[in-house]
């Protein structure tokens, strides 16, 4: 369903991917690892559409997402995608069930089953009516967690989703995560410098200046 194709993008004239491709396979839990600085988080934001490629595309189900619009691309990043981007916090004025339910009111299907289950299923039962300034770090986690997974997207990009968690609460989530995409078919892409989480995925690649090889 994701494929790069010769994905190049500098910054301020240094070179961080040069003409990478690669393909996704479907339903596909792959977890990217490597060298701080190498270019993960970049193309993990190439990926959802966050930034551009300076040359090549991210074709999503064959179709370049240069050749779609801004109210296409977003629509298609909202039906399809969830995320868990450590920029993507959740939003303040909003308690935790409606924060989790937000991607659920955005496609038009409000479910508060599925955001009470998905809240009970992070360990946050019985919060949703709190905000998200009650919380820690790792709680915020956590909610961002299951908003990113709340309307079964098709493929999950998530960047150092348990960065904040404590150990035994990082593997619950991970679970969490690989049951969920599993149970919907779902492909997910993690960025991680957890060899704990890592191991979760189906495959680990390692991205270096030469592309993505496998682990
Ligand atoms: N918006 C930006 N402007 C300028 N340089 C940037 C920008 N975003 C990233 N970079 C640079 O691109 C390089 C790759 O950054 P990136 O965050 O993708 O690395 P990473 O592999 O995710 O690193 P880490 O494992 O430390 O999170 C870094 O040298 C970074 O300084």
């Amino acid at each position: 369903m994701l494929e790069l194709v010769n994905l190049s993008k500098s910054y301020g004239g240094r070179a961080v991917l040069a003409a990478l491709s690669h393909r996704f396979e479907p339903g596909e839990f792959v977890a990217i690892m490597g060298e701080s600085g190498v270019g993960k988080s970049t193309l993990l934001n190439l990926i959802a559409g966050l930034d551009a490629p300076d040359s090549g595309e991210v074709r999503v189900d064959g179709t370049p997402m240069s050749a779609l619009d801004d109210d296409a691309a977003t629509r298609l990043r909202r039906t399809r995608m969830g995320f868990i981007f450590q920029a993507f916090h959740v939003l303040p004025h909003l308690t935790l069930l409606q924060n989790v339910a937000l991607p659920l009111l955005l496609n038009g299907r409000p479910d508060a089953a599925r955001a009470t289950q998905m809240l009970d299923a992070v360990g946050l039962g019985g919060r949703g009516a709190d905000f998200p300034r009650q919380l820690s770090g790792g709680e915020l986690q956590r909610v961002a967690i299951a908003r990113a997974l709340v309307h079964r997207p098709a493929l999950l990009l998530a960047d150092e989703p348990t960065g904040n968690l404590d150990p035994d609460t990082a593997a619950g989530i991970l679970h969490l995560l690989r049951t969920e995409i599993k149970a919907s078919g779902a492909g997910a892409i993690m960025v991680t410098h957890s060899h704990a989480a890592a191991a979760l995925a189906d495959r680990t690649f390692v991205l270096t200046r030469a592309g993505l090889k496998l682990a």
